[in-house]
């Protein structure tokens, strides 16, 4: 057995052994390992100079989802002062509110409906290649016209997060960035970790130990349902048994996020999102990308369920969810601990907020057709096993009696808004809609 195996595998515990009082053999042996001591010393003493003068990784290359390989694009007092302003509320008692995700869809919508009423709101986005950057992009030049700044970064980028809490005392977060869509989940699951686990965790451990520690709202989604087949769904009904990788993940947050409230007292608002549509979407969406197919004459996969039957969705307009996150922030109470330290305990709240009326898949294509004056192609297919569920059906008594939440919209007017924002922004049409 050589030294080398008395190593103990925690690291920090290992004590050298005193000089062998004992034969010359020994001492011979000793200073074999002395001198083996000596350039095992210097080798190290080598390897922590180069770790103190290279440079730290760059948080962008740590990240998979990251659009870009670049430096990070933070900080210098310029960078400061835009971060503030944005954060800045205009109205007396407004939020402060940290918005993840901002450049999504959501997210967008979200952030400027807080502005609008005078909230100080500051985005974050990492701008990946999940769907198209430019449409990221051009909900970004809006978002700026609306005054909100977007930081380019990654909720895995604790760093970051640390350094925006330093300059900004939030007293809200909308945590909206999330790796989003159900069938995708088959294809990058390590994409689902890395933003719905890993990356809420990061959030999560900063804002615990941010003094204030903020409020927090978060997207969760209708899919943690999973197989559950009683209907409509209650936020009390069994969410144990999800159909894909990413209701698993967005269960997990919610697990994950009960933790952090149970702990450390941060005050805790779950949202279980019902398949959100609407001006400025997501187009790995299937209105979305109908909607494109149907335009150029591509053949649409629709799916129906396995007794012939149609697959439906409780399809939510982006104005009632939006009003929704408003209610929930607005409702939310303080975190009560601070520091990393729980002083009480905090709210945990989950609400449901869907439409409560869901639409079969074969309707939502009708009405397109109607809005688009064009017949689709279509192709009908069993439900494949990717991970979508049957149907959606949300029950909204709690987040109407406790949130104020009332959806107005239903699917035809909202598709109709949908229609004619995409026409104006996609074919250049005249008729666009008001942002
Ligand atoms: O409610 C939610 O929590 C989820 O809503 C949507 O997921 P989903 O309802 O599956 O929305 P779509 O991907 O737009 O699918 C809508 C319906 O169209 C069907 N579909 C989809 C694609 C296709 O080619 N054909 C087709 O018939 C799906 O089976 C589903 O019934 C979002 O994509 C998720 O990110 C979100 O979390």
């Amino acid at each position: 057995m050589s030294h080398l195996d008395d190593l103990p595998s925690t690291p920090g515990k290992y004590k050298t052994d005193k000089v062998p009082p004992y034969g010359i053999l020994h001492h011979h042996r000793y200073l074999r390992l002395s001198k083996l001591t000596l350039w095992a010393s210097l080798f190290l003493a080598l390897f922590l100079f180069y770790l103190v003068l290279s440079p730290p990784p760059s948080p962008s290359r740590r990240n998979l989802n990251d659009s870009s390989a670049s430096a990070p694009k933070y900080g210098g007092s310029h960078w400061e002062k835009q971060v503030r302003k944005s954060a800045h509320p205009r109205s007396h008692g407004g939020l402060t509110v940290l918005v993840t995700g901002a450049a999504g869809f959501v997210g967008t919508h979200v952030s400027i409906a807080l502005r609008r009423r005078g909230d100080g709101v500051l985005g974050l986005d990492n701008f990946n290649r999940y769907y198209d950057p430019k449409l990221k992009r051009a909900r970004q030049s809006l978002l700026e016209k609306s005054g909100v700044f977007i930081v380019e970064g990654d909720i895995n980028d604790a760093v970051l997060l640390r350094k925006l809490f330093d300059v900004v005392l939030f007293t809200h977060v909308m945590h909206l960035a999330a790796q989003a869509g159900v069938r995708y989940a088959m294809q990058n699951p390590g994409s689902y970790v890395n933003s719905n686990i890993a990356g809420f965790v990061n959030l999560l451990e900063v804002s615990k130990s941010a003094n204030p520690q903020p409020s927090i709202v978060w997207a969760s989604s209708s899919s943690v349902y999973g197989l559950n087949s009683k209907v409509p769904f209650s936020e009390k009904d069994r969410t144990d048994q999800p159909a894909s990788l990413y209701a698993a993940t967005k269960k997990a947050g919610e697990g994950i996020a009960h933790t952090y409230n149970h702990i450390y007292g941060l005050s805790l608002t779950g949202l279980r999102f019902f398949t959100v549509y609407g001006p400025w979407g997501r187009p790995d969406m299937a209105y979305f990308f109908f909607t494109k197919d149907i335009l150029k004459g591509k053949t649409i996969t629709v799916f129906e369920s396995p007794d012939k039957g149609s697959v439906a969705r409780d399809f939510t307009y982006i104005d009632d969810i939006v009003k929704g996150c408003l209610g929930a922030l607005d409702t939310a109470e303080k975190s009560t601990g601070s520091g990393g330290k729980k002083k009480g305990p905090a709210m945990f709240r989950i609400y449901n907020l869907g439409n409560t009326s869901p639409v079969p898949v074969t309707k939502l294509v009708t009405i397109l057709e109607k809005l688009l004056k064009m017949k689709a192609k279509k192709k009908i297919m069993p439900l494949p096993r990717n991970g979508d569920v049957e149907f959606t059906h949300a029950n909204i008594t709690l987040a109407q009696a406790e949130l104020g939440y009332k959806p107005a919209v239903d699917l035809e007017t909202g598709l109709k808004k949908f229609v004619k924002w995409y026409m104006g922004f996609y074919t250049g049409s005249k008729k666009k809609s008001s942002w």
